[in-house]
């Protein structure tokens, strides 16, 4: 039994869940000043999503999985491919309905996402950058969300605009990183002709562009700052994430192996996306704490 359960929690990414939460979180403290019913059914929906989403990915990706991820729960037999298919089918109609007691916006949303989910998994993903587009827009879809629930229960959507620069960074920064992890990727996906960045223009001008995209993030940091409620500490963590990024990312450009190095800046790049979460909810929870604002 505890084997079962400690499959499913594999299956189901329990440890990019925990990142998920926090990012709805985050994106309702943005525009809200409490844990209330809609933000607790937002996270639950948005996790229930992204761990069927973790699920139907492994189910379509288990042929790719027996030869890179042997020990991934359906290659190693743990879990069978039709009950992961099953339980992703469960779990993203829960995560579609949940947001039924927030609004039909919300519920809009979220079963978009949901479809979003599955397609990526099932076709997008093979398609390269166009995959990384998607991840990079659902990741950045958890901030919206948290602050979707919170206005469209209020009747005060016309304010979510004011966050749409948190998104664009969030979105930015992982397309980012979805990049490199292309670069990391490069020689598996030229072999099965997965079109990522890489692949179209080399690994070197990729990386330029990962570079480019991290660049972008310094403005939109200040863009950030200037039009929520964000301050000071949103502003010292995000641009140290940033700037470690850009490092990191400056190493492949100038690395003799950079297929290597972009596996160090993968790891640095999603330091930088903790940080960024971190930077939402530490400066928003003392601000709240403090100033009640
Ligand atoms: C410049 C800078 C630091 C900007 C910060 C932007 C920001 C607020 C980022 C927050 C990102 C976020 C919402 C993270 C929570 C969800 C999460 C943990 C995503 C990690 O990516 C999951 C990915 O599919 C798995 O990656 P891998 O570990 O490579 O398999
Ligand atoms: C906003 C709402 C309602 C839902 C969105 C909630 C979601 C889906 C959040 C998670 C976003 C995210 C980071 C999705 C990643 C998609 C995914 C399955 C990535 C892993 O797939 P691969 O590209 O095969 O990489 P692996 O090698 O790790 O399997
Ligand atoms: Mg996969």
């Amino acid at each position: 039994m505890i084997e079962k359960v400690k499959a499913y929690g594999e299956l189901f990414r329990v440890h990019n869940l925990l990142g998920t939460a926090l990012g709805v979180l985050a994106g309702a403290l943005l525009v809200g000043t409490e844990l209330n019913l809609q933000v607790i059914v937002a996270i639950a929906s948005a996790v229930s999503i992204a761990a069927a989403g973790y699920a139907i990915n492994d189910y379509f990706d288990v042929e790719i999985d027996r030869i890179n991820k042997p020990e991934r729960p359906l290659p190693s037999g743990r879990i069978s491919p039709q009950a992961a298919y099953n339980s992703a089918l469960l779990l993203f109609v829960i995560g579609s309905l949940l947001p039924l007691v927030v609004g039909p916006i919300t519920t809009a949303f979220a079963i978009a996402n949901a479809v979003l989910m599955y397609h990526y998994s099932k076709t997008l993903k093979r398609k390269g950058f166009i995959g990384n587009l998607t991840v990079a827009f659902s990741t950045s879809a958890t901030i919206f969300y948290g602050a979707l629930a919170v206005l469209e229960k209020l009747g005060k959507l016309d304010e979510i605009f004011y966050i749409i620069p948190v998104v664009v960074l969030t979105f930015t920064l992982t397309l980012a990183r979805e990049v490199v992890k292309g670069i990391e990727d490069y020689y598996g996906d030229k072999e099965n002709s997965v079109k990522t960045l890489a692949v179209l223009m080399g690994p070197k001008k990729a990386a330029l562009a990962a570079l480019l995209l991290t660049v972008s993030c310094i403005p939109l940091i200040a863009l950030s700052y200037m039009w929520t409620r964000l301050g000071t500490i949103f502003l010292a963590l995000t641009s140290t994430g940033a700037l470690l990024s850009i490092f990191s990312i400056v190493k492949v450009l100038r690395s003799n192996d950079p297929i290597s190095e972009a596996a160090k800046a993968r790891r640095i790049t999603k330091i930088a996306m903790f940080l960024g979460i971190m930077a939402i909810l530490l400066d928003r929870l003392l601000s709240l704490a403090f100033f009640r604002y």
